[in-house]
């Protein structure tokens, strides 16, 4: 097969049998591995007619040398990105998506995705030219996250901001500089967050197509969070104000 990847790691693979759009064409399991984790992804797989080697534990290492496996691995079609035509929904109240604007550690990416997904979040959009991929660590990281969450790449980010605000959405940028708390702001209604990327934060034309921008209040000497952390405390703000406003 030309295009495939090789993830590693309980939770990703038993995610791509479970939820993944392609589903592997082979597994390897470490001859340490009898148990019950090990039999649940052997059970499903046979279910799925996916073939099952066990192998030493070695093999696995040389197959996949900067995973942590856990004694798993599972080969498959590389994940594909969702189209742009994807955005092309109704802003209805409910909508919420997630933009990280060139996050560039596949670590990182994972933990978004894994917060994106348990935050209930739609979609999340990054720059096709300038972001990680869906690399076997960010498929680890997100813990069977980006096997579930769409991800959708697209091509010029300030284009497609300028269309999610015809569209209806409200746009947040979040970003240390502002001087508005995320604690003062809206997250009701058709929302899309903006994250910066690790080292610069957001470019000056993403910045710009934001309708606001926010900042998480800190105290102490460090100047900014982790994406991923930052990600998760405006996400699950949006969150408890949207369950809040549903009970009312
Ligand atoms: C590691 S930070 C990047 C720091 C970068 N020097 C900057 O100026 O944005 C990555 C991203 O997380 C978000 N972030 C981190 N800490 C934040 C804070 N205290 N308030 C708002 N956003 C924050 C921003 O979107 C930021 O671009």
């Amino acid at each position: 097969m030309a295009n495939y990847t090789v993830i590693g790691g309980f939770h990703a693979v038993l995610a791509a049998l479970e939820d993944g759009e392609d589903k592997p064409f082979e597994i390897w399991l470490s001859d340490t591995r009898q148990d019950e984790r090990a039999r649940k992804v052997t059970a499903l797989a046979k279910q799925l007619e996916v073939p099952v080697y066990t192998r030493g534990r070695s093999d696995l290492d040389l197959r996949a040398p900067e995973l942590r496996h856990q004694g798993v691995l599972a080969m498959l079609p590389e994940r594909k990105f969702q189209g742009e035509d994807a955005l092309e929904v109704p802003a209805t109240p409910e909508r919420m998506l997630l933009v990280l604007d060139g996050v560039q550690d596949p670590h990182n990416l994972g933990a978004c995705l894994r917060t994106a997904e348990a935050a209930g979040v739609d979609a999340v959009i990054i720059p096709r030219d300038r972001s990680a991929t869906l690399t076997a660590v960010t498929r680890k990281s997100a813990a069977g996250s980006a096997e579930r969450v769409p991800v959708i790449a697209v091509t010029n980010l300030a284009r497609t901001l300028e269309r999610l605000k015809e569209l209806g959405y409200w746009l947040t940028g979040l970003a240390g500089e502002s001087t508005e708390s995320i604690y003062d702001v809206d997250f009701t209604g058709p929302v899309v967050l903006v994250m910066g990327a690790e080292g610069e934060g957001m470019r000056r034309l993403t910045k710009e197509a934001c309708d606001r921008l926010v900042r998480i209040p800190m105290q102490g000497k460090a100047e900014s969070l982790n994406v991923s952390v930052a990600s998760a405390v405006c996400l699950y703000e949006a969150v408890r104000q949207r369950s809040h406003k549903r009970k009312k």
